[in-house]
């Protein structure tokens, strides 16, 4: 698993190592020990399995408040989507800045976020599939979104008009959100 740094501090890139032969593939899709050296030392609890019929469907931007907040570990096992990921800690030196990424069927990338960030991505092909750990569980109470296209954040999404859910539908700016972060206090 090769685990490289983003332009967003505490964000990482992961590859797994994939051996082809004639029968298929094989691959480490998740391995504690290679985290654990480059420093992520959550304990995740939760897996998480997501079909989207259709390209252009666009999921986020979503995040759960502490005491609930969630770091996840994202990779798409089916199709392909463009995976966000947006740092909404007050404070922080990257606050609202974001890092995007391809994840595929195909390149097999895994992107992890740390608590304290929102999570989105946009389906690249129909029929896409996403699977992704947290490292808490899911809480109704905590479960927040913010407007994907916000302006405070500014992330180029290549769609239109996007399918999203009500709930992204009437998703406040940040500006008007409870998001309840703050870089270098309590644990998230
Ligand atoms: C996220 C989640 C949802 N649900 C339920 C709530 C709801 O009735 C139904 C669908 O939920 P949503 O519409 O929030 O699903 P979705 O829009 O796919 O939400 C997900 O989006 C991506 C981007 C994330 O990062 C995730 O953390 C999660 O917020 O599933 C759970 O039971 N457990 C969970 O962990």
């Amino acid at each position: 698993m090769k685990i490289s740094e983003t332009g967003l501090a505490g964000v990482y890139l992961m590859e797994p190592a994939v051996f082809e032969d004639e029968r298929g593939w094989f691959m480490e899709s998740f391995s504690l020990r290679e985290l654990q050296k480059a420093g992520i030392c959550d304990e995740f609890v939760q897996d998480n399995h997501s079909f989207s019929a259709k390209k252009g469907t666009l999921r986020g931007l979503h995040f759960q408040n502490p005491p609930m907040a969630q770091a996840k570990l994202v990779r798409c096992t089916r199709g392909a989507v463009w995976d966000v990921a947006v740092d909404l800690r007050k404070g922080s030196a990257g606050y609202t800045r974001w890092f995007a990424a391809e994840l595929s069927e195909k390149n097999k990338l895994q992107l992890y976020l740390p608590r304290g960030f929102a999570h989105g991505y946009l389906t690249l092909a129909d029929a896409s599939e996403v699977e992704y750990k947290t490292d808490q569980y899911f809480s109704h109470l905590h479960d927040r979104s913010v407007r994907y296209d916000d302006p405070a954040i500014g992330i180029p999404w290549d769609v239109s008009d996007p399918i999203l859910s009500s709930k992204d539908r009437k998703a406040p700016l940040l500006k008007d959100s409870d998001a309840g972060f703050v870089f270098g206090g309590d644990r998230l």
